[in-house]
């Protein structure tokens, strides 16, 4: 028979463990960025990246069978919180 349920919501569990240290990695990446952002004037906001980022990890979620949409979507949420981040630290209106 197939795998439990449990058996298998126990491994979506790990999944999103692993994710959430991902997520907060990133975030202390960001923090890194925007000390370097505030030294320099660098705007937190920068399009041109953003739309480099989503687009990037559009292709190689697709290369992994995810659909482009969700990654963009996904990928959009976490640079909106990033930036939010950035700007609480470097001073400026989120
Ligand atoms: O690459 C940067 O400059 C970042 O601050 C990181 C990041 C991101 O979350 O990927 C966030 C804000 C920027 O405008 C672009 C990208």
């Amino acid at each position: 028979m197939a795998a439990d349920l449990t058996e298998l919501r126990r491994l979506i569990d790990d999944i999103d463990d692993r994710l959430l240290d991902l997520l907060a990695e990133r975030i202390a990446v960001a923090e890194r960025v925007a000390d370097y952002k505030r030294a320099t004037g660098i705007p937190v906001r920068l399009p041109d990246r953003i739309e480099a980022v989503k687009a990037r990890c559009a292709e190689r979620g697709a290369a992994r069978g995810l659909d482009p949409v969700y990654v963009r979507d996904l990928w959009g949420r976490i640079i909106e919180e990033t930036c939010r981040l950035e700007e609480r630290l470097i001073g400026t209106p989120a």
